[in-house]
């Protein structure tokens, strides 16, 4: 089994009630993720995917998140945007974008501050 990993980031706001009191107040973070993806085979240039392609499927999903409020996306109005629920959200639209066959998520990391992160293993 192999696993690639790909970084990215993205900046946005949000506000998040019943954690601490000071994250119900309007906020922001440069979200620094972590993206990972592992499958068993590799093609014949020999790699499981071109990061290229992964970086591509990435940089979309993070094209929804950068510079929004991120508590109106209708994605949040259900689960709040924490950075857990960012991860399981960045992991499940990945997922949905891959094509390439035996190709899966394997966890997802979303690093809020320099010393803060959550991983999402689907
Ligand atoms: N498990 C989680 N805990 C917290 C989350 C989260 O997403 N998952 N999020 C927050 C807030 O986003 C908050 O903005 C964190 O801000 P921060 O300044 O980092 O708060 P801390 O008190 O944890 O850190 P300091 O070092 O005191 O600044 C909070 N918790
Ligand atoms: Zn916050």
């Amino acid at each position: 089994m192999f696993e690639l990993k790909i970084l990215s980031h993205f900046a946005a706001a949000h506000q998040l009630t019943m954690v601490a009191k000071k994250c119900e107040n309007l906020h922001g973070h440069n979200w620094k993720v972590e993206v990972c993806v592992k499958g068993e085979r590799l093609n014949d240039a020999g790699v499981v995917v071109d990061f290229g392609i992964l970086k591509g499927y990435v940089k979309e999903i993070m094209g929804r998140l950068d510079h929004k409020f991120l508590n109106e996306l209708p994605y949040f109005e259900k689960d709040a945007p924490s950075s857990e629920n960012l991860a399981v959200y960045i992991a499940k639209s990945l997922q949905e974008m891959i094509k390439e066959p035996g190709l899966a998520v394997s966890r997802v990391t979303t690093w809020e501050s320099e010393d803060a992160c959550a991983t999402y293993f689907p």
